[in-house]
């Protein structure tokens, strides 16, 4: 029997079938006893300060080598760019870094390297979540037994996702005990357990979960919350305030990177990218599988086999969860005296809740307020749209159907 309590369900969501083919048996879709044990070592790992400063340093250095000057460029040549592709590419590339420390360098140059390995991850997510969108599942099976069509791109796709992976790896296990890197990758070398079977593929189904969750999520999140900032002059007025009294405490300039305890200090920042991410949830929709004949809390009778999903999007929305002016962006519901307070995961479930909370959420908050931090200081982002709520696309998360097009600014003085 399914426990009734959500915090104690056990395994199972939507990636347990549809995304097996391209995620193996990676964190989302292992069984109980794999799971655990993945879950564990990477817990522990994102707990850590040196995983921590590993990323804020891997952002810093995208931000300035890449992210500033091309923002820059773009201000100077007043081009309109696709912010979505830019900060898509800037993801994948963080990512990468972070899972087993690879640079594709998606976001260099004229955005062409990295990309066959970029676009083939891509295809493979999207056609994976494709399978979702059939009326009857058997015309994927079909297409997927004959090798034609979707299916065979698919296969194509995700063979050279695993070619790219697995040369990577076998490196890093030649290299083992003789070069510690701070990647995920090499601290799942490391951290050996009898019980989880350190073989090639179990290391290449984990890298390609953890960039299959840490790619377009964020990317997601900032691209909505630039959106909603464009016609809202004010709250970027506060967010630039805080940042300021940020900079004079510590004595530091624009440009200056911030360090993890500055980015606690970020409270109003924290809460505009919280609101944009409760109206606009990266991941609006999320499935379980249910393992066995069970009932909810309220009585609700879910059978074995049978699919429950809840929708982040709508619980955004809800009056009777957010107040009257549940539609509005207002950071200030999430401030108690200046200081932000979290609210309940089952109540705000965009980083999921119970045994299969995001993993991620610490370091995704960390990129996204060091990102937001560095462009909102330097340049002026307006969306050539900004009245137009853009359209959605159905995926695995809620991108923008044509992107983000935007005007950058040179922000011209100290604020
Ligand atoms: C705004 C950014 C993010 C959002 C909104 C988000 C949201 C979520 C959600 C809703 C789930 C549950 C999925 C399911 O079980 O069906 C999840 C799981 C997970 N996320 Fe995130 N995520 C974000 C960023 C990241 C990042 C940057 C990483 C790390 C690279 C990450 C790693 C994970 C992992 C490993 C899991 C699976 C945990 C498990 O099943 O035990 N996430 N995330």
């Amino acid at each position: 029997m399914l426990k009734t309590n959500f915090e104690n369900y056990p395994k199972g969501n939507r990636f347990i079938f549809l995304l097996k083919d391209f995620l193996g048996r990676g964190i989302f879709n292992s069984d109980n006893e794999l799971w655990r044990i993945q879950r564990k070592v990477a817990s522990f790992e994102f707990s850590t300060r040196s995983l921590r400063n590993f990323v804020i340093e891997n952002v810093r250095l995208e931000l300035q080598t890449r992210l500033i000057p091309l923002l820059s460029n773009a201000s100077k040549t007043k081009k309109t760019i696709n912010i979505q592709d830019v900060l898509e590419r800037f993801a994948f590339d963080n990512v990468c870094k972070v899972a087993f420390n690879e640079d594709p360098a998606c976001l260099e140059g004229d955005g062409t390297s990295g990309s066959e390995f970029m676009s083939a991850f891509e295809d493979a997510a999207t056609l994976s979540a494709g399978r979702f969108m059939y009326i009857f599942p058997h015309v994927w099976i079909f297409k997927r037994f004959f090798n034609i069509g979707s299916e065979k791109r698919l296969r194509e796709s995700i063979k050279i996702v695993h070619e790219f992976a697995e040369n990577i790896i076998k490196t890093r296990l030649q290299d083992k005990g003789i070069k510690q890197e701070a990647d995920l990758l090499s601290r799942f070398i490391a951290a050996n357990d009898e019980n989880a079977p350190n073989s090639l593929e179990f290391l290449r189904d984990i890298v390609i979960s953890f960039i299959l969750a840490g790619r377009d999520t964020t990317s997601t999140a900032l691209t909505w919350f630039f959106w909603l900032l464009s016609s809202r002059p004010h709250i970027e007025r506060n967010i630039l305030q805080e940042l300021k009294t940020i900079r004079n405490d510590s004595g530091k300039c624009i440009g200056e990177t911030y360090e993890l305890d500055e980015f606690r200090q970020m409270n109003y920042l924290h809460a505009a990218i919280s609101e944009a991410m409760r109206l606009y949830p990266p991941v609006a929709v999320d499935t379980k599988a249910c393992l066995a004949d069970d009932m909810l809390p309220d009585g609700t009778f879910i059978g074995k086999g049978w699919f429950a999903t809840y929708q982040a999007y709508a619980m955004g929305r809800m009056e009777n969860i957010w107040g009257k002016d549940c539609n509005e962006f207002v950071p200030e519901r999430w401030l108690e005296n200046g200081i932000f307070q979290p609210e309940n995961p089952f109540r705000f479930p965009i980083f999921h809740g119970g045994a299969r909370m995001c993993l991620g959420k610490e370091m995704a908050y960390i990129q996204m307020k060091s990102i937001a931090a560095s462009v909102i200081e330097n340049f002026e982002i307006n969306a050539v749209d900004k009245d137009t709520c853009p359209q959605h696309v159905l995926s695995l998360t809620l991108r923008m159907k044509d992107g983000l097009m935007v005007r950058v600014k040179e922000r011209s003085m100290d604020v």
